[in-house]
């Protein structure tokens, strides 16, 4: 299993590439499902998710394949219609092919994810809203058995909460249902809109993205298209941690403000400068952190993705932070770990309470879900002497080249395989 070793103090300067969003291309490409042409997508990131996913396609009888650097044509018709549990208990978003599967296969077996480190993650909004479109659904041995004989029909779908997932689910669902379907409280993530902009790419009738209620009108089949995943907001977030936790100046190329606004509001009250530059965000700081008090909230809220990121940074501000965590119910998991390196954070329910310290010490450390892992990179970013970082199969989950990235940038990073 590899490791990371970090030797933390050093002031990370010069540029980093962001890549396409694994939040994004993920669900793009579970759209090619929905055509048995070609959807052509670029700037697909290297990451062991997207490379999870296409085992999942080729398991239902898609063609995924290479057509050129990042990119990926996936398309065929579909040979079979279960996501099995092997690959599903090892990516979540895996449950995204339930929708598209009953749209164009009026079938579906699926394996029920379970929960994972973060919390308990259960897929009751997907479901009942699947049925709202008339599919049938049985819960059989670990499986959810799933039929629409007459095919779906458009229905008013009500979310109690603004689930991502299930907003995609339903949403590409609905793209081949009879007639209209509206998604009311809908997730408006910058990553919703993208699959918007896809699924209209390929002639779906999408409208009201980005308001709360998408109004879908079904089609009798897509077609293919050529479209380019977004930046990753995510690890654009977690390298603006990573120059904010070394006092550092990186030009993040790709990363796009818009997509950022509450990451970058707090970035700036803890005393770290973001601008907008051409080619990306130039992320600084130069006087000292100040502590924040930071609340998750679905979009255009803070992204509880960028929560331990942002933990890691305030366990060295001045002052103390309140972060509340209200998306998932169990992730702190990398509190105990940081506190090990000499950060003081305490965690009562749903919020962690942390008072800055003058400097971490670098510790042994295990990665236990994806952002969790960057917390601890950047901890030992900022760290005095040696940081050990195992269990980074989770970082590579979503991060492409973090060494690579962070060591052209000063970092003293190296990943070593036992
Ligand atoms: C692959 C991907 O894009 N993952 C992102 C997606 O996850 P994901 O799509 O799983 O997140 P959701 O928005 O669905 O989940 C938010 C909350 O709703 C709950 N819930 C969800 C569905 C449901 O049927 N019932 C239910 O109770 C979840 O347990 C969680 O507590 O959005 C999250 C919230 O921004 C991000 O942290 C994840 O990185
Ligand atoms: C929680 C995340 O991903 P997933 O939903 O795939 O677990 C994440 O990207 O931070």
């Amino acid at each position: 299993m590899d490791r990371f070793i970090i030797r933390g103090g050093r002031r990370l300067t010069g540029e980093i590439e962001i890549g396409g969003a694994k939040n994004s291309g993920l669900k793009l490409m579970v759209a090619g499902l929905l055509t048995s042409e070609r959807l052509v997508l670029s700037n697909v990131p290297g990451i062991a998710d997207i490379q999870t996913m296409r085992d999942l396609l080729l398991g239902l009888g898609i063609a995924v394949e290479e057509a050129g650097p990042r990119t990926l044509s996936i398309g065929g018709e579909i040979g079979s219609v279960e996501a099995p549990y092997d690959i599903v208990s090892k990516m979540r978003a895996s449950i995204l092919v339930l929708g598209p599967l009953l749209a164009r296969a009026r079938e579906a077996k699926v394996s029920l994810p379970g929960g994972c480190a973060i919390g308990t993650r259960p897929v009751d909004m997907h479901l009942k809203g699947l049925e709202t479109l008339g599919a049938v659904i049985r819960l059989e041995n670990g499986y959810i058995n799933a039929t629409a004989p007459d095919g779906l029909k458009g229905d008013r779908i009500i979310l109690p909460f603004a689930s991502v997932g299930a907003t995609e689910n339903l949403l590409m669902a609905a793209t081949l249902a009879k007639g209209r379907t509206h998604i009311v409280n809908a997730a408006r993530e910058p990553e919703i809109s993208d699959l918007v902009h896809c699924l209209n790419a390929m002639g779906a009738q999408i409208t009201g993205e980005g308001s709360g209620t998408l109004v879908i009108d079904g089609v009798e089949k897509l077609h293919g298209a050529h479209y380019a995943v977004m930046p990753d907001r995510i690890e654009c977030g977690t390298y603006a941690c990573a120059a904010g936790i070394t006092g550092g100046d990186l030009l993040l190329v790709g990363g796009r403000a818009d997509d950022l606004g509450a990451v970058i509001r707090t970035l700036e009250e803890t005393g770290v400068e973001v601008v907008e530059e051409a080619r990306g965000l130039r992320v600084r700081r130069s006087g000292t952190l100040q502590g924040v008090d930071i609340m998750t909230e679905p979009y255009p809220g803070f992204p509880t993705d960028m929560q331990a990121q942002f933990m890691a940074m305030l366990s060295v501000a001045e002052g103390a932070s309140m972060i509340t965590e209200t998306i998932f119910e169990n992730r702190f998991m990398h509190v105990p770990e940081l506190n090990r390196m000499g950060a003081r954070v305490n965690v009562h329910g749903r919020s962690a309470i942390i008072r800055g310290v003058s400097k971490l010490s670098g510790a042994p450390v295990m990665a236990t879900d994806l952002r969790a892992s960057f917390s601890l990179i950047l901890a030992g970013l900022a760290a005095e002497g040696e940081t050990q970082l195992s269990r980074i199969y989770h970082l590579d989950r979503g991060y492409e080249g973090v060494d690579r990235k962070l060591a052209a940038c000063g970092a003293d990073i190296a990943r070593v395989s036992d």
